[in-house]
């Protein structure tokens, strides 16, 4: 029996909990690591690159970081994107945030990227691959954090284009696991990407995809169906379809949720009516994560906490089902996950003996 089951997590209380937030060992399974590019790298690469930047300072490029919804938010990543020239440039960016997810204790991070951002703008494919996959070596090496990259194809594109993207990273399929879908949602459904998908699907490579987040349920449905993938990006419009929340609680598909990105957007209008409570008691299994923690005001933890201190219905029981579920979710052998889970199971049980638990 693990640690974990001897404790009482109904009467954990509940000034302990940001610190049993914080302590949980968690996997990262919906970061942009574009979204990671803090103003001040960008203004040290911009200096670096020669690259001119339309702001006169951090604070200023800080300020505009006042969006309406996903595209408002999209114009200013993209643009923030162009710094990016060097392999070193997305080796410091990617080893930054690697550094910034272990102090949070993420144990696994797996990695969205973005090539035709780069790639539109001459930037050879294996220049971003290598800049992000020494990083990821570095992590494993100097942090112990298990790290992997997945591809994600830019929906506002054509498939066409997604098509020679994975052309061009076919040499390169060593380096990544998986492959997603983002950027704007809205008219970009899903079954626009049947094509590259099923020819990913064919390659062995994991699959994921955007959908529900300002988009229809019917996206999600598109998602699982013609596309085939394994988890869903965001998926939070999902419960505007009863009938899709039964599916997903069924089937056992992980929504990858996050919650300061949907506030951020205007996904929902406070954290306190977030619909993470609903979907965790319609059985749906549901991950917390950061999506673009430059842009949004905060990594992991900063989520957690963000998250609970808004939702008092939320509390030890349902932090332990979430970091659980995001270390289940991740694409790691059962072996890794089972030594992740006793690791879990230990830190709650420190957490509780701290708080002044008895055990059970
Ligand atoms: N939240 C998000 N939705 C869609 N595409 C994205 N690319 C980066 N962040 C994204
Ligand atoms: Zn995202």
């Amino acid at each position: 029996m693990t640690a974990a089951l001897l404790v009482d997590l109904q009467h954990f209380p509940r000034e302990h909990l940001p610190a049993l937030l914080c302590a949980l060992p968690k996997a990262e399974l919906h970061i942009h690591i574009e979204g990671s590019l803090e103003p001040e790298l960008i203004f040290e690469l911009a200096q670096r690159n020669g690259v001119a930047l339309p702001y006169a300072s951090v604070e200023a490029l800080r300020a505009a970081y006042a969006f309406t919804d996903l595209q408002s938010f999209l114009d200013i990543y993209y643009a923030g994107a162009s710094v990016l020239l060097h392999e070193a440039d997305f080796f410091d960016m990617a080893w930054a945030y690697f550094q910034r997810a272990h102090a949070d204790n993420v144990v696994r991070a797996e990695v969205f990227f973005d090539p035709q951002t780069h790639t539109e703008r001459g930037i050879p494919f294996e220049v971003v691959i290598q800049g992000l996959h020494r990083a990821c070596e570095r992590a494993r090496t100097e942090l112990g954090l298990s790290c992997d990259l997945i591809l994600c194809f830019l929906r506002h594109l054509s498939e066409d284009s997604a098509m020679a993207t994975l052309d061009e990273a076919l040499p390169w399929q060593h380096l990544f696991i998986g492959v997603g879908l983002d950027s704007s949602e809205q008219g970009h459904p899903p079954a626009k990407f049947a094509r590259v998908f099923a020819r990913c699907r064919a390659l062995g490579l994991h699959l994921v995809a955007h959908a529900g987040e300002e988009g229809p349920p019917a996206y999600v449905r598109e998602a699982l169906d013609v596309l085939k993938v394994e988890r869903i990006d965001h998926g939070v419009r999902s419960i505007e379809d009863p009938a899709l929340m039964q599916r997903l609680a069924t089937e056992g598909v992980t929504l990858t949720v996050c919650p300061l990105s949907n506030l951020k957007l205007g996904v929902v209008s406070t954290l306190a009516v977030h619909p993470l409570p609903m979907l965790l008691a319609a059985g749906v299994k549901v991950t917390l994560h950061s999506d673009d923690p430059a842009y949004f005001g905060g990594y992991m933890n900063a989520n957690w906490l963000a998250t609970f201190e808004a939702l008092p219905t939320l509390g030890a029981a349902e932090a332990i089902t979430l970091a659980r579920d995001s270390l289940k979710a991740s694409w790691v052998s059962e072996a890794q996950k089972m030594r992740w889970l006793d690791r879990l199971a230990e830190t709650v049980a420190l957490a509780s003996r701290y708080a002044g638990q008895k055990s059970i």
